[in-house]
């Protein structure tokens, strides 16, 4: 059974307008109302996996008027993951939601942070927004329609020389050796090309809008999930740009990978120097380069992939602690 794609994303386009006035309008004042006070930060999968109460809050105020409005609709929400929802993307029209991206920005008021809601059917995106909070600005693409950024058009630089590339990624939560090494270590590659800079703003789903909007070239990241650039993807492929797996193979939502480049020469430049380490994909399936019996080098000792998968021995759970 397949859902009837394009009567469900009609039904749903004609309603956008309004959802987005009214779930994304509360949601922004929620966002910038606790911007400058203080708030009550929790860890989830480390010390740098930061989530406060807004977080929470306003993914639950736009879970419940999306609901409200199609009460069979599932959902793929970053703070339902963490309190134990399953994030497997079916074909059932999902909205995979993302109520802050940006949170330790956000935690020290560095004032980029984004709200990302994306909506897919048949496991494809039909349309997401970014809402970059603090500079007030809207980014929206729906498939095949194009990309806007507060109505206006979007086109990615369309550069092709790698050598004159500005380049985005982000640090990441991860605080492991391998994850760390391989994260400098990819820096390091970039800038020996050379190209002319890397910058990191603190939100995927931001630095993905900017390939878009042709304030930087590419971003590449391992590591970020499925609600942190669902929308944004699509964002950048409507904007004229490609979006790949950090290997240069096709995108996969779900794998925590993603290269998206002004052209597929410069995705293919970075996809050439930069490598992944291993990464439990957000449904839990097998992750493409953890095939059973691989080995990984990890503190100097090379160890079955199998091992990287167990959980944790570190506390994973929530902490409470004041900033
Ligand atoms: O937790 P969050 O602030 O929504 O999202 C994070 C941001 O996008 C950050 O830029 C990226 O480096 C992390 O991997 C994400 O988890
Ligand atoms: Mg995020
Ligand atoms: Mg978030």
């Amino acid at each position: 059974f397949h859902f009837d794609s394009s009567r469900t994303v009609c039904t749903v386009m004609a309603d956008w307008g309004k959802c987005l006035d009214f779930g994304v309008s509360i949601a922004r004042q929620v966002v910038l109302d606790a911007f400058e006070a203080q708030k009550v930060v929790s860890l989830k999968t480390s010390p740098a996996d930061l989530v406060t109460e807004t977080d929470q809050g306003v993914e639950n105020l736009l879970i419940s008027a999306i609901k409200e409005k199609y009460p069979t609709h599932k959902f793929i929400g970053e703070e339902s993951v963490a309190a134990g929802a399953s994030p497997v993307l079916t074909d059932s029209p999902t909205w995979i939601i993302d109520p802050i991206d940006g949170t330790t920005n956000f935690v020290h008021r560095f004032p980029f942070v984004a709200i990302s809601i994306a909506f897919a059917v048949n496991k494809q995106t039909e349309f997401g927004i970014v809402y970059s909070c603090m500079e007030d600005k809207l980014y929206r693409a729906q498939r095949g329609k194009g990309a806007f950024c507060n109505d206006i058009p979007l086109r990615t630089s369309g550069l092709e020389d790698i050598t004159k590339a500005l380049v985005v990624t982000e640090i990441g939560t991860e605080r492991d050796d391998l994850s760390l090494s391989t994260l400098t270590s990819n820096i390091y590659r970039l800038l020996k090309i050379p190209i002319h800079g890397i910058r990191a703003v603190g939100t995927a789903a931001v630095d993905m809008c900017l390939v878009a909007s042709a304030g930087a070239d590419a971003y590449y990241h391992v590591g970020m999930h499925c609600w942190d650039i669902a929308a944004s993807a699509l964002i950048v492929s409507e904007a004229g740009g490609v979006v790949h797996d950090i290997s240069g193979g096709k995108f996969d939502l779900m794998s925590r990978r993603v290269i998206a480049a002004s052209s597929r020469t410069v995705a293919r430049g970075i996809a050439q120097v930069v490598e992944a380490f291993p990464c439990e994909r957000d449904d839990g399936l097998p992750d493409a380069d953890q095939a059973i019996g691989a080995l990984t080098q990890r503190d100097g000792h090379w160890v079955s992939n199998d091992f990287l998968k167990l959980p944790c021995d570190k506390p994973c759970g929530i902490v409470i602690e004041s900033v």
